[in-house]
């Protein structure tokens, strides 16, 4: 096996102090391993440095990946789609981060229009085209024209509206985005200046951009891919503004892609880190009296008549919201996949790298043996199990809200809003801190583009600012849970997530019965500790708004906001352990696969235990003594999860090719990927770079000239 050995060095040296080599040069370690001829390298590449860490696995992986996909069948067409990518050259990522802006831009374009080639080649159901479109792994304006612009004609839309858009949608005969946010607001959806005006003579609304801030600012798809937008406006007529409403404007030509008149639109420029979400074509757009006819407002809520009538249905008005909820719902899901991968390359690179240790030349420690690596990033690896299983009830729920509404049933609205924005705001910023806290894991290397970790991370963060700012959703979660607290009183019964509210006598001052570590396995301790913790901290903050008597209650809201948010985050937290508990309740086939999941499922609650204790043993629901034995509890978990750690990862079942890291690699051979990623930097074209005869030369030279004076 290679280990970096004497070799390498002297090959090394030589090829630094070369100056004439040929530019593609391949370097010497390289060049070694040809010399030896393809076999050789074969050999090496089938080579699995992972296999003794597989070979400790204590539960069928093969069924595990089925408890992780949901179905034998959902395991079975994510493969078969993976795979796809992965052995198709038009879908390869790894010059991504060397691309410039243009050809990033150029390359999405092409991988989109590719891959909607397959997709019509090899009639691909939804579900096939939606995990094709998944692995392929770019952002890009298709993202926002399946993901909102078709949900929201179809959640906003009459059925003469759907029956002529749609099909247009789904053909690609139209691109659409979804144009909401505005230069001056986002978060304050009911702040949005652009206006949608009725004009009775000719039937018309025109929309129009009064502002600067009034211009939209963000939608994905916009800045140079979509013909079409929803645009959210404000709706005006007969000389009243009706507030916000949504409109299907044409912004380009269907036959040369040039702004509509009127229309003036652009991307709004790079963001951060390479690769990443600079695929996306964000926009800027600006309307000048922009007329479209009227039957482009979408009016399955609302309508406007011909002569210029506002007609509301009768229906919350909240649902013009609804296209939101569903992308929260999916970003939940989506937060599963980004945490997996970046907790995939962490524990695999963790089972490969050795640091230390090594006694009478023996071998040194894997890192991932030392207690540290294991308490950071296990729990890393619990919270990935645990947000798949709670992905999966939130879009239950929501199919379940769907059929309600569908039914003129509002009961349920208020639930999928707390849960789909506080699931949201939760899942997106632990999975942000997470991917950078597996950078961390991974040492220096993990800080390498061909890491994958830093694209990853910069792709993924901004899921704590779009589908809603994470503190704007976790202060609406706070406004129901003070709203439920103060409806305690009056004996209304809370229902669904909010059930356990009503159990308000006993939570308030139940003690945890826990007097060894292992009475921490115990579901009912766990449970019974959360919802206390949940329960006791909104109580405080529903008295601490109406105990500032002095003041309204929106003041007493604002002034204990902090206090608020850490509310929502502890009734959050509950309902994912919850969903955890539940989860491994059921039946779960599959050698030890039930007792894989039940152990991360410890992980996960006495983690969260462990790092919000204060909470804890604030509201009293648990004792210091009682505290400690949870974190003794945790570390013999951890000791449990350790022989499993490599083969829980592999039953996410990602490719090489969707993980998109060097240090991630299935076979974990990691040291001649890196070195050989290393030569195919641009940098590398040359052995003496650009601008030495400019710069560094006459530097050296000069500093030469001036020793030799002395
Ligand atoms: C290496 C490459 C790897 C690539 C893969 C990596 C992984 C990628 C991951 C994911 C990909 C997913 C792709 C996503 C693409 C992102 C595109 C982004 C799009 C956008 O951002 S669109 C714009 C989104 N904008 C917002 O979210 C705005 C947030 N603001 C609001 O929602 C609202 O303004 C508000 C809720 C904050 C406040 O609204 P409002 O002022 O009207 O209302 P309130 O007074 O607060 O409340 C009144 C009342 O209404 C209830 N309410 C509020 N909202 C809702 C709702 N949605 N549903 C139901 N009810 C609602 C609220 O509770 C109040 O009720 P009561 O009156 O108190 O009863
Ligand atoms: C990559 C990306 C893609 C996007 N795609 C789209 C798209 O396709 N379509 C679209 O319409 N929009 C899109 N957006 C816009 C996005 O939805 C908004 O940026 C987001 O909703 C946040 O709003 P904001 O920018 O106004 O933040 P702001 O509200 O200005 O937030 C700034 C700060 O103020 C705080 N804050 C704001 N209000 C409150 C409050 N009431 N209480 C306490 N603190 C508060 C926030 O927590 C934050 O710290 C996208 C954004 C990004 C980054």
């Amino acid at each position: 096996m290679w280990r970096g050995g004497s070799n390498t060095r002297t090959c090394k040296r030589r090829f630094f102090s070369s100056p004439t080599r040929s530019r593609h040069h391949r370097p010497p370690y390289i060049c070694r391993l040809h010399s030896r001829g393809s076999q050789h390298l074969k050999a090496m590449a089938e080579v699995d440095h992972l296999a003794a860490e597989r070979a400790t696995a204590r539960f069928d992986v093969e069924e595990m990946k089925v408890a992780w996909a949901g179905s034998r069948h959902a395991v079975h067409v994510a493969d078969r789609m993976a795979r796809l990518v992965a052995s198709d050259p038009v879908f390869r990522k790894d010059n991504r981060t060397m691309l410039s802006r243009k050809e990033l831009f150029k390359d999405t374009l092409r991988k989109a229009a590719h891959a909607w080639k397959r997709i019509v080649e090899l009639r691909l159901t939804e579900e096939e085209a939606d995990l094709l479109r998944q692995y392929v792994d770019q952002p890009g304006y298709v993202d926002l024209h399946w993901g909102m612009f078709v949900p929201a004609i179809k959640g906003q839309g009459t059925e003469e509206q759907q029956h002529k858009w749609l099909p247009l949608a789904y053909k690609f005969q139209i691109i659409g985005c979804y144009a909401q946010t505005e230069l001056g607001h986002g978060s304050n959806v009911q702040g949005l200046e652009t206006t949608a005006t009725f004009d009775p003579k000719t039937d018309e609304f025109v929309i129009h951009s009064p502002t600067l801030t009034s211009s939209k600012w963000w939608p994905g798809g916009l800045g140079k891919a979509s013909t079409h937008a929803v645009v959210y406006a404000r709706l005006i007529t007969e000389g009243k503004d009706y507030g916000i409403h949504g409109f299907i404007v044409q912004l380009r030509s269907l036959e040369d892609h040039s702004p509509l008149p009127g229309v003036t639109l652009g991307d709004i420029g790079g963001k951060f880190g390479s690769g990443a979400y600079n695929s996306m074509d964000n926009g800027v757009l600006r309307f000048d009296h922009v007329r479209i006819p009227r039957d482009q407002m979408l009016m399955r809520l609302s309508q406007v008549t011909r002569e210029g009538k506002y007609v509301h249905s009768n229906v919350p008005k909240q649902l013009l919201y609804g296209t939101m909820v569903y992308v929260r719902q999916s970003i939940v899901a989506d937060a599963s996949k980004a945490l997996s991968r970046a907790v995939c390359i962490a524990v695999r690179y963790s089972a490969v790298r050795k640091q230390f240790g090594s006694q009478d030349g023996g071998p040194e420690t894997q890192v991932l043996n030392y207690k540290t690596q294991q308490s950071r990033l296990f729990p890393l690896l619990a919270s990935a199990y645990a947000f798949r299983f709670v992905g999966d009830w939130l879009n239950w729920l929501y199919t379940d809200v769907t059929q309600k509404l569908e039914a003129k049933d509002f009961s349920t609205l208020q639930e999928a809003h707390a849960c789909t924005a506080g699931l949201k705001a939760v899942t997106t910023s632990v999975t942000a801190d997470a991917i950078e806290e597996c950078r961390k894991l991974c040492g220096g290397h993990g800080y390498l583009n061909s890491s994958g970790l830093p694209e990853l991370f910069a792709v993924y963060v901004p899921a704590c600012t779009y589908e809603g700012d994470n503190v704007v959703l976790l202060l609406q979660v706070a406004r129901i849970l003070m709203k439920t607290v103060s409806q305690l009183a009056s004996g209304k019964q809370p229902v669904g997530t909010m059930a356990y509210m009503g159990k308000v006598q006993y939570l308030m001052q139940c003690k945890s019965a826990v007097s060894s570590a292992e009475d921490w396995l115990n579901p009912d301790a766990i449970q019974e500790a959360f919802e206390a913790r949940a329960l006791r901290m909104a109580v405080n903050c529903a008295q601490n708004i109406s105990q500032a008597a002095s003041q309204e209650e929106a003041a007493g809201f604002y002034e204990r906001s902090p206090d608020l948010l850490e509310a929502a985050v502890a009734h959050i937290q509950l309902i994912i352990v919850t969903k955890f508990i539940e989860k491994v309740h059921q039946e779960i086939p599959g050698h030890g696969v039930k007792e894989q999941l039940q152990a991360l499922c410890n992980v996960y609650a006495l983690y969260i235990l462990h790092k919000h204790l204060g909470d804890f043993l604030a509201t009293g629901c648990i004792t210091p003594r009682q505290g400690a034995l949870a974190n003794e509890q945790l570390g013999k978990l951890y000791a449990q999860v350790r022989p499993n750690a490599v083969a829980l990862v592999d039953a996410f079942n990602y490719t090489d090719h969707y993980l998109g890291s060097v240090l991630g690699r299935y076979d974990g051979d990691v040291y001649p990927a890196l070195y050989e990623e290393a030569w195919k930097d641009p940098l590398n074209e040359t052995v003496v770079p650009e601008g030495y005869h400019e710069y560094l030369r006459p530097l050296i030279k000069q500093q030469q000239l001036k020793l030799s004076r002395l």
